[in-house]
C-alpha cells in the first residue's frame, strides 16, 4: 500500500513539475504586462484628450492578454503538499483513482484527478463512506452507484510521503527512512488516531506539522463533513464535548461556503466571533490555510468597542473596574434582554397611538399610520408589514427621521394647520424613537422595570434588585451632574451589548464606521455558552435576512463564577428567547482532541453534569495522575525537576500549567522563575507565544486551546469544592490537554478530582 502511494505520488509531482515550468513562463509574461498596464495608466493621467481613445485600446488589449495567459496557470496546486487524500471508486467494473485536496487539478494525459475537498460529491464519498462501503450518489444531475475500493488518508511534508492511514493500519516513515505500522489501541476510527499519541515513535516535527494549522480535512467524520455542508441559509448549533471539533467544523464550514457560492459568501461579507485573543490569532492562521483569506474574526468586546463611539459619541468613554458582581449578573442575564425588548415593544406601542391620534382627522392618515407600523423597527419576533405607497412612506420616513422630506412632497400639500402639528409629532417621534441612551437610563434607573424583568428569577430578590438600582441611578447621576465625590463617568462593560441591543430594536441594524449598515452573510460564533442573552442576541442580528448563522458550543465549558448561581447553559432556552428557530442537531459524539484517559477522567470530573452520550475515543495514553504535596513550596519543588528534565528530554515541548485563578497561577510562576526553570512564561492576556516552554495561566485563559500536556494546578478541596461552577472550571482545564494530564495539589486534593481518578478507561 506505501508502495501504491509513493508511486502515485511521484507521478503527481512529476505532472505539477512540467505544469510548473511552463507556469513560470506565463507568470513572467503577466509580471510584465502588469508593469506595462501600470505604465500605461500613468499615461492616461497626464494623456491630451485626444490620445485617450488610443490608449485606452492598448490597455483593453493588454488586460485580455493578461486574463489569457493567467488561464494556464496550475491554481496553486502546492507540490510539497498536493492532496491529503486518496479514494479508489469502482462504477460498472471501472476502476478511477479520485486524489482529494485542498486545491483542484485535472491533468487527463496523466490521468490524475485531484478534487477539492469543499467540492461535492466526490468528497462527499471521501467523507461519507469507508472502505468497502457500497455508495448511490447524484454526480453532474445523474445517479451514480460503486463499490469505494481504497479510502486513504496521506500525509505528505516537504514533497514527502510520511504517513499512510487506512483501515488495514496506519504506516509512518521514521528518521531513517524505513517505513512502520504503528500500533492501534481503538478498534474503531483507528484510521483516524492520531500517530503521535498512540504510544508509538511521534511522526517527525515536519510531519506533524505547525499545530496551529492541523490539516485535518482528510479526517473529517462523517457527522462534521455533514455539517459543514449544509446549505447556507438558516440557524445551525453544533453542539458536543471538548475537542470534538466543533471550531473545526465552523471553520470549515466558512471554507466551504465561501467556495459553493462565492459570491454570496464573500470572506468580507462573513464573520467569526471568538471568546478571546489567543483564538483570534488561531483562526486568523487557520482559515487562510483553508483557502479563505480576508475574513474579519473578533471577540464580542474587541467588536463593540470599534463601533460605539461612532453610534454613541456623547457616551463616556472610562469603563469601570468596580462594577459589584451582583450589578455585573444582572446586566448579564437573559431578564435584561427582556427588559429591552419590552421596552421596544412599548415605545412603538405609544408612538403608534401618537400617530394614529394626530392622524385621526387627515383624510390620509390611516396611510400614514400603516407606512409609519412600516418604517419602524418591528418589535422582535414580528414579521414586516408591507409598505405602503412611495408618497407616504417617504412620508413616514420623514416623521421617523430616516430621510429629509423634499419641499413638494407630502408635507408641502398640508393646510399649515396640520402641517405645523405635523411637524411637532415628526419632531417628538424622532428624538423618541431615537434616543437610545436616554432608553438604557429609563430601564435601569426605573425600579418598576427592572422588577418587572426580572419577576420569578430566584438568584435577584429584591434586596439585589434594589443593590443594581441603585448603582445604576449612582452612575446616571454622575454622568449627569460630572464628576461626584472623586467619582469619574465611566460605563459598565456590561453596558455595552445593551446599548448596541437598544440600539438595534429601536434604530435598526448597526451601522459599521464608515455609515454602512452591518448585515453578514455568515456568521459563525464559537464558544456560544460564555456569551450573555443580550450580546448573543446583539450578534445573531448582524446577519442579513437569510440568518446563515453557526452557532458552536458546550454547556458542560460555561465558566461563573463561585457566586453566581444562574444554573445550567440551556440551548433550547436560549434559541427560544432569542425568537430563533434553529435546527436541532445531534451532538459531535467524537472525543478527537484528548486521549482516553484524559477523556473519561473529564466525563469524572463533570459528574452530574456530564453530556449524556459517553464520548467515543480515538487512542489511549498515559494515565491521568494526581501528585499531592504537603506545601505549595514542595510543588514548586517537584514542578521544577519534572519541567527541567522535560527541557532537556524534549526541548520541543509546550506544557500548560493551569491554575483556576490567576493569583494561584502567580504564586506558582514565581516559585518556578526561582527555581531557574527555562523558558517560563506567566500568560495573563491570551499572549500564547505557542514556542516551546511553559506558560503558566489561569482556565479562562485557555478556553478553545489545546496544548499536548497539561498540569492543572492547585486541584485542592478548597479550590475546587464539588460545585458546578468549579466542575465546570476543571473540566474545562483538563480538555485542553491532548496527551497527558497531571493534577498537582499542595493540600488536601479535590474530591472531584479523586472520584474522577477512581474511574479508568475500559479498552
Ligand atoms: N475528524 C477529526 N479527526 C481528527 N482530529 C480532529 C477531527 N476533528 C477535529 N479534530 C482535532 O481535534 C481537536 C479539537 O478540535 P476543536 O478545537 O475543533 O474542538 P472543539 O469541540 O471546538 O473543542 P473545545 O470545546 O475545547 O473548544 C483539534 O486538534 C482538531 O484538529
Amino acid at each position: 500500500m506505501v508502495r501504491e502511494e509513493l508511486k502515485l505520488l511521484a507521478t503527481v509531482q512529476a505532472a505539477l513539475g512540467s505544469e510548473a515550468s511552463a507556469n513560470t513562463a506565463a507568470l513572467r509574461g503577466r509580471e510584465l504586462d502588469d508593469a506595462r498596464l501600470l505604465e500605461l495608466r500613468e499615461d492616461v493621467a497626464v494623456a491630451k484628450p485626444e490620445d485617450l481613445p488610443a490608449l485606452f485600446e492598448q490597455m483593453h488589449h493588454l488586460g485580455s492578454l493578461r486574463a489569457q495567459r493567467g488561464k494556464g496557470v496550475v491554481g496553486s496546486v502546492d507540490p510539497k503538499n498536493p492532496y491529503f487524500g486518496h479514494l479508489r471508486l469502482e462504477e460498472n467494473g471501472k476502476r478511477r483513482d479520485i486524489l482529494i485536496g485542498g486545491k483542484s487539478y485535472v491533468d487527463s494525459s496523466s490521468g490524475i484527478k485531484i478534487v477539492d475537498w469543499r467540492q461535492a460529491p466526490v468528497s462527499r464519498i471521501f467523507y461519507r463512506y469507508r472502505e468497502d462501503d457500497d455508495y448511490e450518489e447524484t454526480m453532474g444531475g445523474r445517479a451514480v452507484e460503486g463499490v469505494v475500493r481504497a479510502r486513504r488518508g496521506v500525509a505528505i511534508a516537504g514533497g514527502e510521503l510520511v504517513r499512510v492511514s487506512a483501515p488495514q493500519g496506519t504506516f509512518v516513515r521514521g528518521d531513517d527512512g524505513r517505513w512502520k505500522r504503528l500500533d492501534a489501541f481503538s478498534a474503531r476510527l483507528r484510521t483516524e488516531a492520531r500517530t503521535e499519541a498512540s504510544g508509538a515513535k511521534k511522526l517527525p516535527a515536519h510531519a506533524a506539522g505547525d499545530k496551529h494549522l492541523p490539516a485535518i480535512a482528510s479526517m473529517l467524520d462523517s457527522a462534521q463533513f455533514d455539517l459543514i455542508t449544509r446549505p447556507g441559509a438558516g440557524l445551525i448549533a453544533i453542539q458536543g464535548s471538548a475537542g470534538s471539533g466543533k471550531t473545526t467544523v465552523g471553520l470549515h464550514r466558512i471554507a466551504y461556503l465561501a467556495f459553493a457560492e462565492p459570491q454570496r459568501f464573500r470572506a468580507d461579507r462573513m464573520l467569526v466571533v471568538v471568546p478571546h485573543e489567543a483564538l483570534m490569532h488561531f483562526v486568523a492562521r487557520v482559515l487562510p490555510s483553508l483557502g479563505v483569506e480576508g475574513v474579519p474574526i473578533s471577540t464580542f468586546p474587541r467588536f463593540a468597542r470599534r463601533l460605539l463611539p461612532e453610534l454613541f459619541p456623547k457616551l463616556p468613554h472610562r469603563l469601570h473596574d468596580d462594577t459589584p458582581p451582583v450589578v455585573v449578573r444582572a446586566k448579564t442575564h437573559a431578564a435584561m434582554l427582556r427588559a429591552i425588548h419590552a421596552y421596544a415593544a412599548r415605545l412603538n406601542d405609544d408612538l403608534d397611538a401618537r400617530v394614529a391620534k394626530v392622524m385621526e382627522k387627515w383624510p390620509m392618515g390611516d396611510k400614514v399610520v400603516a407606512a409609519w407600523a412600516a418604517t419602524r423597527v418591528p418589535a422582535p419576533g414580528t414579521k414586516d408589514e408591507p409598505v405602503a405607497d412611495q408618497r407616504v412612506t417617504t412620508f413616514a420616513q420623514w416623521l421617523a427621521g430616516k430621510r429629509a422630506i423634499d419641499g413638494a412632497g407630502v408635507a408641502a400639500t398640508l393646510p399649515q394647520v396640520t402641517r405645523g402639528a405635523v411637524e411637532r409629532l415628526g419632531q417628538e417621534l424622532r428624538s423618541r424613537a431615537r434616543s437610545v441612551i436616554g432608553a438604557w437610563d429609563e430601564i435601569l434607573t426605573s425600579r418598576e422595570m427592572l422588577g418587572e424583568a426580572f419577576r420569578g428569577q430566584k438568584e435577584f430578590g429584591s434586596g439585589q434588585l434594589d443593590r443594581v438600582h441603585e448603582w445604576c441611578v449612582r452612575q446616571a447621576r454622575i454622568r449627569a451632574e460630572g464628576e461626584r465625590d472623586g467619582e469619574l463617568e465611566a460605563i459598565d462593560v456590561e453596558d455595552i451589548p445593551i446599548l448596541l441591543r437598544l440600539w438595534q430594536a429601536m434604530r435598526g441594524p448597526l451601522t459599521a464606521p464608515d455609515g454602512t449598515p452591518i448585515r453578514m452573510a455568515h456568521l459563525f460564533i464559537d464558544e456560544v455558552q460564555d456569551h450573555s442573552p443580550v450580546e448573543l442576541r446583539v450578534l445573531l442580528d448582524l446577519a442579513n435576512k437569510d440568518r446563515s448563522i453557526t452557532l458552536a458550543g458546550d454547556s458542560a465549558q460555561r465558566m461563573l463564577d463561585d457566586d453566581d448561581s444562574r444554573g445550567e447553559f440551556d440551548w433550547k432556552g436560549l434559541l427560544t428567547e432569542m425568537g430563533m428557530a434553529a435546527t436541532t442537531l445531534e451532538p459531535l459524539k467524537v472525543s478527537y482532541r484528548s486521549t482516553a484517559e484524559i477523556t473519561t477522567f473529564a466525563r469524572g470530573v463533570l459528574g452530574p453534569f456530564a453530556h449524556e452520550a459517553e464520548p467515543i475515543t480515538t487512542r489511549r495514553g498515559p494515565d491521568v495522575e494526581l501528585f499531592n504535596f504537603a506545601s505549595v513550596g514542595e510543588s514548586v519543588a517537584f514542578l521544577a525537576d519534572a519541567l527541567k528534565q522535560l527541557a532537556l528530554d524534549e526541548p520541543n515541548a509546550n506544557v500548560a500549567l493551569v491554575a483556576r485563578f490567576p493569583q494561584q497561577a502567580d504564586v506558582i510562576y514565581e516559585g518556578l522563575e526561582r527555581a531557574e526553570v527555562p523558558r517560563v512564561r506567566r500568560v495573563a492576556k491570551q499572549d500564547f507565544s505557542w514556542e516551546p516552554g511553559f506558560d503558566v495561566t489561569d482556565v479562562r485563559q485557555t478556553k478553545g486551546l489545546e496544548f499536548d500536556e497539561v498540569i492543572l494546578l492547585e486541584t485542592t478541596a478548597t479550590t475546587y469544592p464539588a460545585t458546578s461552577q468549579a466542575r465546570h472550571a476543571l473540566y474545562v482545564g483538563a480538555t485542553r490537554a491532548a496527551h497527558q494530564l497531571w493534577c498537582i495539589a499542595s493540600d488536601k486534593p479535590s474530591p472531584v478530582v479523586t472520584e474522577a481518578l477512581s474511574t479508568r478507561p475500559t479498552t
